[in-house]
């Protein structure tokens, strides 16, 4: 993983509508052309990092790139689930995540509960090696200093 940090951004848009009612758990899917524009060396599993929407505020986050091996999706997405409640929905904005380490390999599950449980497994391991102090600095990174009149849709 020569590539982490890995730092992109992109428009948030639909994926298909599983994380949340299914999983409990939204993911910020990322368009096709950001997904293509991967380095080659991120292998596909699930990583965690920091991430904002607009110019807003630098969260916790996990995310998964790859083929959804539970679900046998044939196109390869980029999906990010942030460590924070939002008041709504922010399809069409700009998320800027920061990867900044890798977790494990995606994998297929025997059930729905066992992914979920798997997911939530995940979110506690970022929790807890995002507050190392080697992974907090890049929460301030200059990356994350966008200015306001470059967010579109008033954010
Ligand atoms: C931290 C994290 C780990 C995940 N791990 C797996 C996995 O091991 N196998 C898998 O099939 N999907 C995994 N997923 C992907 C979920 O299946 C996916 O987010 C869900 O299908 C929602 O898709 P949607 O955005 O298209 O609705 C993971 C997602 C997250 C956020
Ligand atoms: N904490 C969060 N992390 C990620 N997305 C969130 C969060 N809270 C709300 N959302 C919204 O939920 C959407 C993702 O839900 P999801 O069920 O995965 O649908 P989709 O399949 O369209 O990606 C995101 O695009 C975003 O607008
Ligand atoms: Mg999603």
């Amino acid at each position: 993983m020569r590539h982490l940090p890995y730092f992109c951004r992109g428009q948030v848009v639909r994926g298909f509508g599983r994380g949340s009612k299914q999983l409990g758990i939204p993911t910020a899917n990322f368009p096709e052309q950001v997904v293509d524009n991967l380095p080659a060396d991120v292998s596909t599993g699930i990583y965690y990092g920091w991430a904002s929407v607009g110019s807003g505020d630098v969260h916790k986050m996990v995310v998964s790139i790859g083929w959804n091996p539970y679900y046998k999706n044939t196109k390869k997405s980029m999906e990010t689930h942030i460590m924070h409640t939002f008041k709504e929905d922010f399809y069409g904005e700009i998320l800027n995540v920061a990867i900044v380490g890798y977790l494990r390999p995606e994998k297929n599950f025997d059930s729905l509960e066992s992914l979920i449980s798997a997911i939530q497994g995940d979110i506690e391991e970022a929790k807890k090696r995002l507050d190392l102090p080697e992974h907090l600095k890049l929460k301030e990174d200059n990356f994350f200093q966008v200015p306001k009149s470059k967010i579109m849709n008033g954010h």
